[in-house]
């Protein structure tokens, strides 16, 4: 049976990458910087407008569907996933990264129906890498097959992680005593690249065995989630429960086992969740 969602999926790619040529246009003039939440939660004049370009070009082609993108939730919009076909839209993930000219951002869009994802992308675009998983059809990169890593020994491990945006010392405390527990399990190395869904394509790629974070938002981990998944992947809380998209805490990995050692090396906190917040605008 053909695939009723092949369309809306081929023009996710393809408004992806026009997004992306304005990111690395972006990247070679001036950004001004913005903050939001704090002095270090930071966003400029080119995320609006990716975000503004995807939700234009797919409201066009799928009036009636629903949108949660990371600038329109700062701006006041709800962030609500029905059972209606829904984009959820990061258009820079790594603005952080993208503000210093540190070369790894991405453009992710996930498409999720009955709060289920349907469909992943996440363009990598100054690596030119564009990560696809359709549900049930496996995961690609620029039409390759991706696997995660079939390592099993945590101690041979590399673990991606990220410090976040939150300079809340009891947090930053936290977020260490993690890392600490961590690099003396021991593992190989932890590494960060700065953007949630390009550190989830690592783990899809297999060149790290997994990644964690307390602090993520949904735009930041639905289309990588289903590119982890359709690798081959595990996802799951932080504290060995159900993975909660909206719950802001992921583990991504290539196996049971070494998420479950994870598990017992992190030090869980909960942050307010993404569907709690009462939009700005009625
Ligand atoms: O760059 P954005 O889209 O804000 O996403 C980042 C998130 O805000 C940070 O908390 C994470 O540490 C990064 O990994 C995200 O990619
Ligand atoms: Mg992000
Ligand atoms: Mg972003």
């Amino acid at each position: 049976m053909a695939d009723p969602w092949q369309n809306a999926m081929d023009h996710a790619v393809a408004v992806a990458r026009k997004a992306g040529e304005v990111v690395c246009d972006a990247l070679r003039g001036d950004r001004a910087v913005m903050t939001k939440s704090s002095v270090v939660d930071l966003v400029t004049q080119t995320d609006q407008k990716v975000e503004q370009l995807i939700i234009q070009s797919v409201k066009e082609k799928f009036p009636t569907h629903r949108f949660i993108g990371e600038e329109s939730v700062a701006a006041g919009e709800p962030c609500v996933l029905s059972d209606s076909p829904t984009w959820i839209i990061d258009p820079i993930d790594g603005t952080t990264n993208f503000v210093h000219a540190f070369p790894f951002v991405a453009i992710s869009i996930g498409f999720a129906i009955n709060k289920q994802v349907e469909f992943g992308v996440v363009f990598s675009c100054v690596e030119d890498k564009m990560f696809t998983a359709r549900r049930g059809k496996g995961a690609f990169c620029n039409g390759e097959p991706l696997q995660v890593s079939r390592q099993e020994a945590v101690e041979q491990a590399m673990v991606a992680t990220e410090f976040g945006s939150d300079r809340d010392a009891d947090v930053v405390d936290k977020i260490f005593q993690s890392l600490r527990n961590i690099l003396c399990l021991p593992v190989h190395g932890v590494r960060g690249a700065g953007s949630a869904a390009i550190n989830m394509c690592l783990v899809a790629s297999g060149c790290v065995e997994a990644y964690y974070e307390i602090g993520i938002h949904v735009w930041d981990v639905a289309a990588a989630s289903l590119i982890v998944s359709e690798a081959g992947g595990v996802l799951m809380d932080v504290d060995g429960g159900d993975v909660d998209l909206m719950s802001r805490r992921i583990i991504a990995a290539n196996s049971k086992t070494i998420t479950e050692r994870l598990v017992k090396a992190i030090v869980p906190f909960s942050l307010p969740r993404d569907d709690a917040t009462p939009p700005k605008k009625s």
